[in-house]
């Protein structure tokens, strides 16, 4: 069944990539409001936030078509103080980025190894402003790490979210699209927002597209990438997949939005919102004015043939008909969709194991999703930690799986694991007796296939090594 429904996503792929250089003069394109939130400091150092808040900042696009927000949910003094610093050394960021060209505008990836290429054949000029530069960040970071060391400046002062950015900037700046990125992601190519405005502002994709969502990844992943990070099937094979058939969904973030169509929906719906605006959008006049603007607002269009920033690729996949050549085919073209991206075999194996861990442990998600539906559960937003714990980093590149904390997410594992060591023991037993190795061969297959699959868990639950 799986196989059945996930062959979907290989009916027609779609891969789009757009040509910035056809798009209309600075002074012509639209606003932009990109919208970062955060609550704790603790779990979010104000330091890493600043960071995604620079990138944004630095966004190759008209700075007076650019406006950067941040909620703090927590009203912290730390996020207030480290945005006033942050916003200073932009100052001197920003030109530096422009004058010389600079792709890796997040400074930290700037001035580490990954920001290696840009410092090739660099002037005299440029390695002094660099080195000028380098300071202020340093005084940066030191300046919102001193303060956030006092205790009083950490505290998260109101825990409900507010997420106001929206109403707040329809008022403020009202950008006819909208970004939104997590406060611990920096974009990796500062012309992701021309090339999002490629897609908005074709005459023909504007028709449908409400927004323009770029794949997430992580950019610290170790070679082993044991967890199977990079999520490759997610943003290669499942998004460009959907793309194809009624449009991929939203990853939460990393999405450049239509304002018009999350106030109002599809971008050719009607205005039935606005006749009833009080209703719907609360009394500020201030803020109902602010929507009739987006409503009325037209972009400049320029025609740009459509091949020219699409380019698309179909597929078509054969229907196999056996179950063992059905099995063995959907291996065999995952480990072709895999190595034909770059990636390797070991990728191919993590990706499977990672495959059954999910599939497993969704049963969680299921049950909270079913909570939910049956108003079991009150609204509650767990925040993901995002300070690096050192200890974990270590295990990660390494290789080694860390199990600490995720015992009861894994116990529907555990169980399934016992279930198949014991039927492969059995089935072992059986066919020594029996002698029915015909019919057991395929039982024996999927039992071993499974339980090598799970090493690491076996490997776990044998040894206790960890919690
Ligand atoms: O009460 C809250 C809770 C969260 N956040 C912010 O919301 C963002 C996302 O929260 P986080 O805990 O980081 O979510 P994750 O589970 O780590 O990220 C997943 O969920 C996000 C929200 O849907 C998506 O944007 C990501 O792509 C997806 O990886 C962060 O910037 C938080 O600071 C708030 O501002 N207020």
């Amino acid at each position: 069944m799986l196989w059945f429904f996930n062959q979907a996503f290989r009916w027609r792929p779609v891969s789009r990539s757009a040509k910035v250089e056809d798009l209309p003069v600075d002074s012509n394109l639209p606003g932009l409001d990109i919208f970062v939130c955060t609550i704790d400091p603790e779990k979010e150092p104000t330091i890493d936030v600043m960071e995604t808040i620079i990138s944004a900042i630095a966004m190759d696009y008209p700075a007076n078509k650019l406006a950067v927000y941040l909620s703090d949910d927590g009203g912290c003094p730390v996020t207030l103080y480290g945005i006033k610093e942050a916003s200073e050394f932009a100052k001197v960021w920003v030109p530096f980025c422009n004058k010389y060209g600079i792709k890796s505008r997040t400074p930290r990836v700037f001035f580490s190894s990954m920001g290696k290429e840009e410092q090739f054949i660099r002037t005299h000029e440029f390695r002094a402003e660099q080195e000028e530069i380098k300071a202020k960040y340093k005084e940066m970071q030191n300046n919102i790490e001193k303060f956030g060391s006092e205790p009083q400046n950490i505290g998260i002062v109101n825990d409900r979210p507010a997420r106001i950015e929206f109403r707040v900037s329809g008022i403020l700046s009202n950008g006819p699209y909208v970004l939104v990125v997590d406060c611990d992601m920096f974009c990796n190519d500062p012309s992701s927002a021309k090339q999002a405005m490629c897609f908005f502002l074709d005459p023909q994709t504007s028709n449908y597209i409400s927004f323009v969502q770029f794949p997430q990844m992580f950019y610290n992943l170790s070679k082993k990438d044991i967890y199977d990070n990079q999520s490759r099937s997610a943003f290669k094979t499942m998004w460009q997949g959907m793309d194809g058939l009624r449009g991929p969904g939203l990853a939460g973030s990393g999405n450049y939005l239509n304002r018009s169509s999350l106030l109002f929906g599809g971008p050719n719906q009607k205005d039935d919102y606005l006749l009833d605006a009080l209703n719907y959008f609360g009394k500020s006049t201030m803020f109902i004015e602010s929507l009739k603007t987006i409503r009325g607002h037209k972009t400049t269009k320029k025609n740009i043939p459509r091949d020219e920033i699409l380019r698309e690729a179909q597929v078509t996949d054969p229907w196999f008909a056996v179950f063992a050549f059905l099995y063995v085919a959907t291996q065999i073209q995952h480990l072709i969709e895999v190595l034909s991206g770059g990636g390797s075999v070991t990728m191919w194996w993590n990706e499977q194991r990672i495959w059954i861990l999910k599939s497993v442990t969704s049963i969680f998600a299921i049950i909270e999703a079913m909570k939910k539906g049956l108003g079991l559960k009150k609204k509650k937003i767990s925040l993901s930690n995002k300070a690096l714990d050192k200890e974990s980093v270590k295990k990660y590149e390494q290789g080694r799986f860390n199990f600490q904390g995720a015992a009861l997410y894994m116990s529907p594992m555990f169980v399934l694991l016992i279930v198949n060591i014991v039927c492969f023991f059995g089935g072992l037993w059986r066919v020594l007796k029996v002698k029915d190795y015909v019919e057991m061969f395929g039982q024996l297959f999927l039992l071993s296939y499974i339980i090598v699959l799970s090493y690491p868990i076996v490997e776990a639950i044998v040894t206790m090594k960890s919690n």
